[in-house]
């Protein structure tokens, strides 16, 4: 019988989605073993570490790529060609919460290229990645996506800060954003990575429509998105309820256990 050989993982950053991945990877995926994390407040890592079944390393972000095969990326966007660059340059696998950050960073495809690396971007918090992947091998017309969060999904991003925009004021569903995903993804580097993965699925950043409506009504993290193509025409949306952090669903880090436990499963559903 042919032996099976475990692809090591490393964590990058420890906040809302990368503890849920660390800890599933603690309690065991067949064919995957956690083999360092890296976080911004080593002390309070270390503790974490320290709680899981097989305790592992908390080393610096340049030093993952020394420690696993395979890298996941669930920290702060603005660090996205830190963890990114050594990882690729080393030929491995880099998975991409951040994935808005990609648009600014071109170079690290080619990095990926010239060294064997992969990126590998999860559907995330959105819904139906496979069928517009599937769609774009024909012709899609259009897509469109509208999103809707409660006031404190969206605090704080740099769109709302330069446009003088207090959600905190808001009282009823207000539109304040219209746009392409790649202006969504200058705008709201840390609430609308989805846009971006659905526009690398389907007709890129540039072609890809964005409404953001802040919602006093909502409680979760709305995102429908509506795709028409020559093979299908479909429209689809996921209600995220938030995690410890409220931009973040829950499902986000749920998306990326997922693929990473369909890297080594010997039958992988979707596209
Ligand atoms: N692709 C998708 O569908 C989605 C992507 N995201 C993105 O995923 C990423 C992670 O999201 P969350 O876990 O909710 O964020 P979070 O803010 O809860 O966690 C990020 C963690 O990174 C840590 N960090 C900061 N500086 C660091 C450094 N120098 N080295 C190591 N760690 C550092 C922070 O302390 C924090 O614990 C964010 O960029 C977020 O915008 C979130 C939701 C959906
Ligand atoms: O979890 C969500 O609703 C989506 C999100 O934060 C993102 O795409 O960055």
């Amino acid at each position: 019988m042919a032996v099976v050989s475990e692809s090591r993982v490393a964590i990058a950053g420890l906040g809302a989605v990368g503890k849920v991945i660390a800890t599933e990877l603690d309690k065991g995926i067949p064919g995957l073993v956690l083999t360092a994390v890296s976080a911004k407040n080593k002390e309070k890592a270390a503790e974490f570490v320290g709680q899981l079944e097989r305790a592992v390393p908390v080393v610096s972000l340049d030093e993952l790529a020394d420690h696993a095969d395979v890298i996941v990326e669930c920290a702060p966007s603005e660090l996205l060609p830190q963890i990114a660059a050594p990882v690729l340059a080393a030929g491995k696998k880099l998975v991409v919460l951040s994935v808005g950050a990609l648009l600014a960073h071109p170079e690290l495809r080619q990095t990926a290229i010239d060294n064997g690396g992969s990126i590998l971007v999860p559907t995330g918090a959105l819904i139906g990645l496979d069928a517009v992947v599937a769609a774009a091998e024909g012709t899609i017309h259009s897509v469109r996506m509208t999103t809707r969060k409660p006031l404190r999904g969206l605090a704080g991003a740099p769109f709302l800060v330069e446009n003088g925009i207090d959600v905190g004021t808001i009282t009823c569903p207000t539109k304040i954003f219209s746009g392409t995903a790649r202006e969504a993804a200058k705008g709201f580097p840390a609430n609308l990575n989805v846009s971006v993965a659905l526009s690398l699925a389907g007709v890129g950043p540039d072609h890809t429509m964005l409404e953001v409506w802040a919602d006093p009504t909502v409680t979760r993290n709305t995102h429908h998105i509506e795709v028409d193509a020559d093979t299908a025409s479909f429209n689809m949306t996921i209600e995220n309820i938030p995690s410890e952090n409220p931009k973040t669903g829950l499902i986000t880090a749920r998306s990326a256990i997922a693929l990473l436990r369909k890297l080594g499963a010997p039958v992988k559903i979707g596209t």
